[in-house]
């Protein structure tokens, strides 16, 4: 039987951190299907500079990448009940708390692990693995 992996985020400027991410999200089964963040659901951060479909396309354009589509605008479990994963694979810092996630999925019926995933640390220490230090660096090399 086939193992479906579901992993998310935002993804706004893609770097080596989302790369390890929906890698190791794709160890973990057979087929990796990706959920992009809505720009109205990322609400505990800047808000994305890329719009969805950019970012949905660009994140399907990556090899460990079976299918990436454009999370659902108001309750994020609908995707999850049409896909029916065997696994969902949370980012290392993502903030959803894994034992509520384990409890709404109990609740609507869907039997799914939900798994952590490792992070990834710059190899030189120079490398900026996430968008948010991307952006800064843009902001002080561009005298912002
Ligand atoms: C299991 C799961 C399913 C999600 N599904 C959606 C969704 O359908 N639509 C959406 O806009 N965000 C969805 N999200 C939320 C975003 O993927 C994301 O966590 C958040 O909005 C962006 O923050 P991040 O990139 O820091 O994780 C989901 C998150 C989880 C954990
Ligand atoms: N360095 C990293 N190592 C492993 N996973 C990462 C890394 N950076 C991001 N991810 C994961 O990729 C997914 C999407 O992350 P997101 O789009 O929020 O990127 P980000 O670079 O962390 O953004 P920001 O800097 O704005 O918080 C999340 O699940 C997150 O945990």
């Amino acid at each position: 039987m086939t193992r479906t992996v579901i992993a998310q985020g935002t993804f706004d400027i893609l770097h080596p951190g989302h790369v390890h991410y929906l890698e190791e999200a794709a160890a973990m089964g057979d087929e990796l299907a990706v959920i992009v963040a809505r720009r109205a659901n990322v609400d505990h951060k800047e808000a994305p500079i890329c719009p969805a479909t950019q970012r949905r396309d660009v994140v399907a354009a990556l090899e460990s990448v079976d299918e990436a589509l454009l999370g659902h605008e108001e309750d994020i479990f609908v995707p999850i009940e049409e896909i029916d994963p065997d696994v969902i694979a949370l980012g290392h810092d993502q903030h959803h708390d894994d034992d509520a996630i384990a409890a709404e999925l109990e609740a609507r019926g869907i039997d799914c692990e939900v798994r952590r995933a490792s992070g990834r640390e710059s190899s030189d220490g120079d490398q900026l693995l996430s968008t948010r230090l991307i952006i800064d660096r843009i902001l002080e090399r561009r005298g912002e």
